[in-house]
């Protein structure tokens, strides 16, 4: 499957089925992992039996995804702790089900520890590294083996990791044949809070998050060695208040397919809204296609594009799905007087983007300005044609509508941040979607300072600003307005290239338009804009090859992914 969709696996048990799912994937610190367990085990679902679930839902995603391979042997790498027992509990689930599994004991574990027991009474075989010490035995297991579990350390680890753990780690990392690698909760050699990670750490194919995602997880350098995430289901009771008090999410494709608009068979144009574009300058003459050809490969129902008079006989016939509105302009920028414009076009527009491709001219930051403000600009009657471009019930002159909710995205951050008191005159609803330097602009920060503590940075401000921020980059977060945060789980070079910021704001602006709330369409806006990624890259074979417009061709595919796998 292209699209890296990460799951949810719940265990089976007589009191739950299949299906059965947390709306969002949490992510947690150690801390908040280590209280949410106690409190599971204070409400009566013991440590012990979290690691029975724990065990039995990895060994249920063993079999879901490589129990069709030509053989089925699964070796398990088991340290002392929690951790290697997940895995005992996983192999004698697998061995019960008819694979060949063979536990590694990277550390001793006590003699009389019953889930060793267990596993080898269920046929597992056992091989302690400290009767190994040439690493042959091992070997010769990850060549007969074709799943390989990492259970050696998880959350309880204190990097740097001790030399006969790392020892064995690098030999692995290092061998030719490795099967597919399985992390139990955490690639071993990983800090789960600070994203640290032991070079030695074995770069997993899946790894597989008991509960919740742990936090570590989403950093560098220990994202590099994740490969795809998904999360164990431990049918925790939901009333606990440890887990209610998570703020920080994971997003998947299962929660993004649940915020794309219906698609009525009776539906008009008009049933998909209309988006606003103002865009574009002489300087960047393409951002204003990439955004409505973004937005209208979302479904948007029509696009009508906002440009500098001068821009449009050069856009228009490269585009002939979009309508215009032209506006006065100072040597193909948007002039001051363009704010007056719109706000009189905008009365059927359920969305307004303003943004990519503006420049930086006084003039236009003046548009910016008087868009923003609800003052009249001074009031030069425009041109012939500004005004009159629409069927589409324009306002009285004079009256000055509310705006929609709004996407400001790139030099439009930049302009809109000299705005004295901006936050407060953004519409309801609105979505800012700056990159670290954009950030800076509207926060007074440092870059390396935003860099530093993205996540703290984007809901820090978004609440304050009461307004959605989507902080883009690797790895991109969506802050909501009450402090939420939403992670997309994607970093890919494919998206590092000009264009592809204003293919985002086009993407989120047609969700906004589809009446989609701002944290729905920024949440679900990033999440496919960066599979598309993914997926234009896979398609050309590199990421070095993905233009703006190649993201925007593989949407149909993302999309169609969401609807139907
Ligand atoms: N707690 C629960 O109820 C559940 C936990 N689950 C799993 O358990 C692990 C966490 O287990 P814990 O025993 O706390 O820690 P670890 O297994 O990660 O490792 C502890 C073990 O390792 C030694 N150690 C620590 N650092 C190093 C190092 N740098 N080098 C070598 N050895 C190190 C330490 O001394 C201990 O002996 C969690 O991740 C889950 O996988 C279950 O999921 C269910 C419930
Ligand atoms: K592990």
């Amino acid at each position: 499957m292209l699209i890296g969709r990460p799951a949810e696996y719940n265990f089976s048990s007589p009191e739950s089925g299949p299906g059965t799912k947390e709306a969002e994937m949490q992510v947690v610190s150690v801390e908040q992992m280590r209280a949410i367990e106690k409190e599971a085990d204070e409400r009566g679902v013991s440590f012990a039996e979290m690691m029975e679930r724990a065990g039995r839902g990895v060994a249920e995603v063993v079999v879901s995804e490589y129990g069709d391979e030509d053989w089925r042997v699964v070796t398990a790498l088991v340290g002392s702790g929690n951790n290697g027992g997940d895995a005992l509990v996983a192999l004698e689930t697998l061995a019960r089900s008819g694979w060949t599994a063979q536990a590694y004991l990277v550390r001793p574990r006590d003699e009389k520890d019953p889930l060793l027991e267990r596993a080898r009474t269920a046929g597992v075989l056992v091989m302690a590294a400290a009767q190994d010490k040439k690493l042959h035995g091992l070997q010769e297991w990850l060549e007969n083996s074709n799943v390989l579990l990492d259970g050696v350390l998880g959350t309880g680890i204190q990097l740097p990791l001790k030399e006969e753990i790392a020892a064995i780690l690098k030999y692995v990392s290092e061998a030719e044949t490795v099967p597919h690698v399985v992390a139990i909760d955490c690639p071993s050699g990983v800090d789960c809070n600070t994203g640290e990670a032991a070079a030695e750490t074995i770069p997993a194919e899946l790894t597989l998050c008991m509960q919740a995602v742990k936090q570590g997880l989403l950093r560098f350098p220990a994202f590099e060695k994740v490969g795809e995430l998904r999360v164990v289901n431990l049918e925790l009771p939901e009333k606990l208040a440890s887990l209610k008090k998570i703020d920080e999410f994971m997003v998947d494709g299962e929660q993004v397919a649940g915020y794309l608009p219906e698609r009525p068979m009776t539906a008009h144009k008009g049933t998909f809204g209309t988006l606003m574009i103002a865009a574009g300058s002489t300087y960047y003459i393409g951002a204003p296609l990439l955004a409505a050809r973004g937005a209208y490969r979302m479904g948007v129902g029509l696009v009508r594009l906002a440009v500098a008079a001068p821009l449009q006989a050069s856009l228009a016939g490269q585009f002939p799905e979009a309508t215009w509105l032209l506006l006065p302009d100072e040597m193909g920028m948007i002039a001051e007087g363009g704010a007056e414009v719109l706000r009189k076009n905008l009365s059927r527009v359920t969305a307004f983007l303003v943004g990519p491709g503006l420049g930086a001219e006084e003039t236009t930051a003046s548009f910016i300005k008087n868009l923003l403000t609800s003052a009249e600009t001074p009031h030069q009657a425009p041109s012939f044609g500004f005004l009159t471009s629409q069927e589409e019930g324009e306002v009285e002159s004079g009256e000055s509508p509310k705006l929609p909710p709004l996407v400001m995205d790139a030099d439009g951050l930049r302009l809109m941040a000299r705005v004295d008191g901006w936050p407060e005159l953004l519409p309801p609803g609105s979505v800012l979607t700056p990159h670290p330097g954009e950030m800076s602009a509207l926060t007074g920060l440092e870059v390396a300072e935003i860099q530093a503590n993205r996540q703290e940075v984007a809901c820090k401000f978004a609440k304050k600003w009461k307004t959605t921020v989507i902080l883009k980059g690797a790895l991109t977060v969506i802050a909501a307005e009450d402090g939420r945060a939403y992670i997309i789980p994607v970093a890919s070079a494919a998206l590092a290239k000009a264009g592809s910021g204003d293919v985002l704001a086009g993407i989120v602006a047609g969700l906004l338009a589809q009446g989609r709330p701002a944290l729905e369409a920024a949440v679900a806006g990033a999440w496919i804009h960066a599979q598309a990624g993914l997926e234009a890259a896979d398609q050309l074979g590199g990421t070095a090859p993905v233009l703006a417009s190649d993201v925007i061709e593989a949407i149909p595919r993302v999309l169609w992914a969401l609807r139907f796998e």
